[in-house]
């Protein structure tokens, strides 16, 4: 069985047109004019059980709104979508003792209670048996290292702090997918590191079917096995992490804060965008220059105070998918008789 199967689903909003000033207000009450936001159009997709899914797009793309129809909250304006063989929008509550969901920007947690008594609550909702919700919960607590966080209010928590809790409190009734929006937004490295490290397990040793949204090329590399781009609510591609990672994400920026000037930086595949006193900015090609090789140069011929890696933005990358994209029609319309 798919866990996820989606056939020509869309969404449009309705949008209060609203003209400014005091005028316009009262005239939006008195006679509102709506017009038409297409946030999903005819999206088609279908995914195994146990299968790790990156759902990218730039911002307003249409990300959310999917994940919104595929949990539930929001009904489509078309097409049908099946979620662990239910449909999302009519069996809502059924659906919601077999999935999880994680939104990076909004806490699902009782902000003023200890994680503790949040998943006291979780597992009365879900309606756990004792036993198996105390083994659970333990053996959560364990993994994401929770025990000293446990008693204090959500509220007080770093934003890291929290996240762990919130996959864990996802994660507490077993389900057998999760929607993760954004979980490592704002994390620094070695939080994000962790984070990813958890729900990889949770996908090897539960087969939990992970479907993800970031705009975090890292969480896409490490995470994910498939990668599906949307952009304008429509999707552009549909392709194996390792391929995308061959063709679109072939470029890293390095930047290096180092103790003393350095020599002038010299390697096969990186282009250095800046080198002034102790700060230094680089490119790297990965098809030709592995980036731990790049890094292995730099750590043994300065030294380093602080480095940070980062993957082409979004937006560069669907720019990427487009000019290929229109490079494939123009030589099949070349090669067409
Ligand atoms: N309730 C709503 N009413 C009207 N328009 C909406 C509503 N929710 C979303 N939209 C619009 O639909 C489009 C898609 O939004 P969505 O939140 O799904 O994008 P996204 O890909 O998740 O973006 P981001 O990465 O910024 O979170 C956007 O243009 C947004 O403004």
């Amino acid at each position: 069985m798919n866990a996820i199967r989606v056939e020509g689903l869309s969404k449009t909003f309705a949008v209060k047109q609203k003209a400014s000033g005091l005028m316009g207000s009262v005239q939006s009450l008195l006679k509102p004019r709506f017009s038409e936001k297409a946030a999903v159009r005819r999206i088609d997709l279908t995914v195994e059980q146990g299968e790790t899914l990156a759902f990218l797009g730039p911002n307003g793309a249409g990300k959310s709104t999917t994940i919104k129809m595929l949990t539930g909250i929001l009904h489509p304006s078309g097409g049908a979508a099946e979620v662990l063989g239910l449909c999302p929008w009519k069996e809502r509550r059924r659906l919601a003792y077999h999935i999880g969901s994680v939104f990076g920007q909004k806490s699902q947690l009782w902000y003023h209670l200890p994680p503790l008594d949040s998943f006291e609550l979780m597992s009365r909702i879900y309606e756990l048996k004792r036993a198996d919700y105390f083994s659970r919960r333990d053996d959560l607590i364990r993994r994401f290292e929770l025990e000293p966080y446990l008693h204090t209010p959500v509220r007080k928590l770093s934003l890291g702090e929290r996240m762990r809790c919130e996959i864990a409190a996802a994660m507490l009734h077993r389900p057998k997918i999760v929607f993760l929006d954004e979980p490592t937004i704002g994390l620094d490295v070695i939080v994000k590191q962790k984070i990813r490290e958890l729900i990889r397990e949770m996908n090897s040793e539960e087969g939990t079917t992970v479907f993800l949204t970031s705009h975090d090329a890292g969480d896409i590399e490490q995470l994910c096995k498939r990668a599906v781009v949307i952009n304008h609510g429509q999707v552009i591609l549909d392709e194996g992490v390792e391929r995308m990672k061959r063709e679109l994400l072939t470029e890293k920026t390095i930047r290096l804060q180092l103790q003393e000037p350095g020599p002038p930086f010299r390697f096969p595949g990186v282009e250095v965008l800046r080198q002034e006193g102790g700060a230094m900015e680089l490119s790297v090609e990965t098809v030709t220059a592995g980036i731990e090789q790049v890094l292995a140069h730099i750590v043994s011929h300065y030294r380093v105070v602080d480095v940070t890696i980062e993957d082409p933005p979004m937006e560069q990358i669907i720019t990427h998918i487009y000019a290929k994209d229109s490079a494939v029609r123009r030589e099949e319309a070349r090669q067409r008789p």
